[in-house]
């Protein structure tokens, strides 16, 4: 069966290489692209007007749509699949509590799977983070994140579900985000940094140090290729599920 899917965000860097991932495979097509600057054409498909999402829903019937926006757009995207009973995955970052809601409201409808990574990658390095944080009790924590020079939010996505896979294992801790001046380090505090430069595609590292050692657990992705083609395995896996809410992890279980 092949899986047909709808592209939000497509003349935007995510949407772009997701139209790319997409031509390559033989178990999906596209079933439409979206965008707030139509009328381009992205790997050859023909990109149509955001304010038309819902009609392109109802005429074109995919089985999922595949979102990679902004937050707003991302929250509206949701509940227009939740009414149309389309299958519903998005990487957008920087959603608020109440975008989440939002989500989890059209989960109610219809399958959602949010990440804020789709990389492999990624998925080990939450693994690794949540053996090797109780195996270092008591070590300092501080994690950082580069990204490309056009980022909106920050931190970004994947370096909050990490420091919720940290809390999760060794319970809540302060954020602190980033220093200045007389800014000593409070126990159990875990640092934050943001950097921003370039075209950098993602990099996050986790660093624990103590007791004379450390440990620096890092990932690099090389391309956003990685993301789409993640969330296209996620697309594909998720088009016949019940609704509810799902988790990259379980695509690749
Ligand atoms: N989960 C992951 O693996 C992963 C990987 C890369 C990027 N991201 C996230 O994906 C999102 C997009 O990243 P990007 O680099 O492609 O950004 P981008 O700015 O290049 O593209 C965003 C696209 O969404 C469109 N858009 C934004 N707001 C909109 C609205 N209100 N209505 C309609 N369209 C709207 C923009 O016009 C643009 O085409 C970000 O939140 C980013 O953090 C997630
Ligand atoms: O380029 C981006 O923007 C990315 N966003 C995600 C995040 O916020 O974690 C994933 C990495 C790339």
């Amino acid at each position: 069966m092949t899986v047909s899917v709808g592209v939000t965000g497509a003349t935007g860097r995510m949407g772009g290489e997701v139209l790319a991932a997409a031509a390559d495979r033989d178990d999906l097509s596209v079933a439409f692209a979206v965008s707030r600057s139509p009328g381009e054409s992205v790997e050859g498909v023909a990109v149509e007007d955001a304010a038309d999402f819902a009609d392109l829903l109802a005429s074109n019937q995919p089985d999922v749509v595949v979102d990679f926006t902004g937050p707003a757009s991302c929250i509206e995207y949701a509940s227009a699949c939740g009414e149309a009973g389309v299958a519903f995955v998005t990487g957008t970052t920087g959603l608020s509590e109440g975008g989440f809601d939002a989500l989890r409201e059209a989960a109610s409808e219809v399958p959602v799977l949010y990440a804020s990574n789709f990389s492999r990658g990624i998925a080990a390095l939450r693994r690794a983070v949540r053996e090797a944080v109780p195996a270092l009790d008591g070590y300092d924590i501080e994690l950082t994140e580069t990204h490309h020079n056009a980022k909106r939010d920050a931190p970004s996505g994947t370096a909050l579900t990490l420091l919720d896979d940290i809390d999760d294992v060794r319970g809540e801790s302060e954020r602190v985000h980033g220093r200045e001046g007389e800014a000593p380090r409070s126990e159990g505090e875990v640092g934050v940094h943001a950097r921003r430069a370039g075209d950098i595609a993602g990099e996050h590292e986790v660093l624990l140090a103590g007791n004379h050692e450390s440990l620096s657990l890092t990932h690099r992705a090389g391309s956003r290729g990685v993301f789409a083609a993640g969330a296209l395995d996620a697309a594909a896996w998720l088009a016949d599920r019940d609704a509810g809410w799902y988790d990259f992890t379980e695509v690749l279980e």
